[in-house]
């Protein structure tokens, strides 16, 4: 084996789960020219050029020992996968020309000397990790870097003079970034690319309070502060003499308020309210006549309005970081409404006249199942959406997140509910957008958000068209179904909507989480539609069901299965899953028919279900009896008399 091989495959034995790898052996050659023979290398002229190793599901630490002794290594990719530990001590590797490690959980400070010589590196990628602490010195030292994205880490402290350069990817947003914004940097950059560092201030945010004007506010302030302090000592006062339980009411009022101003995740805090991004939005829809300035951009009428300074003054706390950047929850100042602001960086498929229209056809949707759409911004790199807030979680969030107060278990009227108005909206979409390939095409079950009453909401739906083609298929829904393959012709259509509410329904009835939202194409052994149809085909249906919706309290394994219950209507809303999964889109059901037949299935009041009225009333005998497929078996519940003529 020559000697690169032998140090990429010393380099791979320091990774964990690197299945993706699995073609790399020492009896293969790597290149013949440009071409490579081993998954994830780059070939030039016969050489090992580069490593693009994305999406690989690939874990454990960097051996950058190893990847130091590739002396023709020029560019390193390690994108979305689930790497770990501190920075690499990439400096070893001084000829890199580009380095992508966003989207894994590296974390901790970076040594002030972590770049020192890498005079060759023109693009640096660290988005999306965990890396705290200042921005390394020696990074400002590289002139010849263009393309920098450090955004939603947990950088602190100044961010460094880099000079006047032309850049062509520059991000600071969602770290701990304070001070001013270095002259420099107001070259090809807008306020997006700072967003959510609190503390930033300075062209192109709101300007910087200059120390004596801070000094005065300061004073103020404590005048200010002062003077109610007072007030209040007198109040208490007053109202200790007249009525103590009012005296116990205000504590607790105040309580609340302090938390709330200590909690740490103000983000979208501004100091003042002064930049050239103030909103221009005018009482009708003319803002979106065609692109014009830098604004929020409302698109529908129903709404109130809100202007971007007052979005970027709200209190607001992270939701969670997607596929495309973070989603953040902000309270908008008149204290009664929270929208959602989600964040892409990859969205520039279409140009701005076509955004603008897409955005124009999204703001006309309005479906009880359908997030509306309220706003837009579009950024020359970043477009911010905004939307409600839905204050139930999500379907993700119901099935696989924590047990608990707050967060009950979902009984079959609640999760038949949720199938029924996914199809609905799902529906809807496709009778609304027939000219999109992907009406929805990002159905999961973190993007059907619910309210206090459980009706499921969709969200996230109709970007495709908007989404850099390469990540839209690395992260979307629809491009995990089988038809779906990376090395060859896309055969996604409005099929794979079918295919992804097939998984949906097959994890909302199972419980289990779909490996299928991680993987591109074709699943293995571990697909869900697989595995249902294998345990299905064994006849051991009841273990299928996930234990909550069959009243069993623990996993399958500790349970015991006489104690199990199910009914026709999960059977058939299983079917209708596995129809919906099909591989082959010929055998596979068109959307129309799948809704119908949900339509079919009845479910009782939520109220009713609570208290396991629908054991009772829609319990069906024959069914079981009769039935040679599955092995049903009844829940055994003392107000069953007939339970053990059912048994037996
Ligand atoms: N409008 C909303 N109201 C309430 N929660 C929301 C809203 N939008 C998103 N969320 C929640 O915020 C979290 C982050 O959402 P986000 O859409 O950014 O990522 P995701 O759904 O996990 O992945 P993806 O980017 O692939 O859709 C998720 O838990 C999601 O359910």
């Amino acid at each position: 084996a020559s000697g690169a091989a032998e140090t990429l495959l010393r380099f791979k034995s320091s990774l964990t789960n690197a299945i993706a790898l699995s073609n790399w052996n020492s009896s293969v050659p790597l290149c013949s020219g440009d071409r490579q023979f081993w998954t994830g290398l780059i070939c030039r002229k016969g050489q090992l050029y580069g490593l693009r190793l994305e999406n690989m599901s690939l874990g454990g630490a960097v051996d950058v020992d190893a990847l130091a002794a590739l002396p023709t290594l020029r560019t390193l990719s390690l994108m979305n996968n689930g790497l770990q530990g501190p920075m690499p001590d990439v400096k070893q590797i001084g000829a890199l020309r580009a380095l992508y490690l966003s989207n894994n959980n590296f974390s901790g400070s970076i040594s002030g000397d972590a770049f020192e010589g890498m005079g060759n590196l023109k693009k640096l990628y660290l988005s999306r990790n965990e890396f705290s602490g200042e921005i390394p010195a020696s990074l400002v030292e590289l002139k010849g870097v263009v393309e920098l994205g450090l955004e939603e880490n947990l950088f602190e402290g100044r961010i460094p003079d880099f000079g006047e350069r032309d850049w062509k990817y520059l991000n600071f947003s969602g770290n701990r970034l304070e001070g001013p914004i270095p002259y420099g940097l107001k070259k090809n950059t807008n306020f997006t690319s700072f967003l959510g560092d609190n503390g930033l201030c300075g062209e192109p945010l709101a300007p910087c309070k200059s120390s004596t004007k801070k000094w005065s506010i300061l004073i103020g302030v404590l005048s200010g502060a002062a003077a109610l302090i007072l007030c209040l000592v007198l109040l208490r006062c007053f109202l200790r003499t007249s009525k103590s339980s009012v005296a116990v009411h205000d504590d607790t009022k105040t309580e609340t308020k302090t938390k709330l101003f200590l909690s740490p995740k103000i983000l979208f805090k501004r100091p003042e309210k002064t930049h050239q991004y103030s909103s221009t939005d005018s009482d009708d829809n003319s803002n979106l006549s065609g692109p014009t300035g830098s604004a929020l951009c409302f698109v529908r009428t129903d709404r109130s309005r809100f202007d971007f300074q007052e979005l970027l003054a709200a209190s607001a706390e992270v939701l969670g970081s997607g596929s495309f950047g973070k989603s953040y929850k902000a309270m908008l100042s008149n204290g009664l409404s929270a929208v959602v602001v989600k964040r892409f960086g990859q969205m520039n498929a279409a140009g701005k006249e076509e955004f603008y229209s897409h955005m124009r056809l999204l703001g006309r949707l309005s479906h009880p199942n359908l997030l509306p759409l309220i706003a837009f911004y579009y950024g020359k790199d970043d477009k911010l959406l905004v939307s409600d807030f839905v204050p139930n979680g999500s379907l993700a969030s119901h099935l696989h997140g924590k047990r608990g107060e707050g967060n009950a278990r979902l009984n079959w009227g609640k999760r038949l509910k949720i199938i029924k108005g996914v199809a609905r909206g799902l529906s809807y979409l496709h009778k609304e957008l027939p000219n999109l390939s992907l009406p929805h095409g990002h159905l999961k079950s973190s993007n059907v958000l619910l309210d206090q009453n459980f009706t499921p909401i969709l969200s996230d739906y109709a970007l495709f068209p908007l989404l850099q083609k390469s990540h839209a298929h690395h992260h979307m829904a629809a491009f995990k179904s089988p038809e779906f393959s990376p090395a060859h012709h896309d055969r996604t259509s409005k099929s794979s909507d079918v295919w992804s509410l097939g998984i949906l329904i097959l994890e909302t009835l199972t419980g289990k989480f779909p490996t299928n939202y991680l993987r591109q194409g074709k699943g293995a052994a571990d697909d869900l539609a697989a595995w249902v149809n294998a345990v299905v085909r064994e006849e051991w249906t009841a273990e299928v069901f996930d234990g909550d919706l069959l009243g069993g309290s623990g996993t399958a394994a500790e349970e015991d299965y006489c104690d199990w219950d199910y009914n026709e209507d999960m059977l058939k809303l299983l079917k209708i899953g596995m129809c919906c999964c099909e591989w082959e889109i010929g055998k596979r059901w068109g959307l129309k028919q799948a809704v119908e037949k949900i339509e079919e299935l009845n479910y009782d009041d939520d109220e009713e279900e609570e208290n396991y009225s629908y054991y009772e009333s829609d319990y069906n005998e024959s069914f079981y009896s009769n039935s040679s497929n599955f092995k049903g078996r009844r829940r055994t519940r003392t107000t069953h008399e007939d339970e053990s003529s059912f048994l037996s």
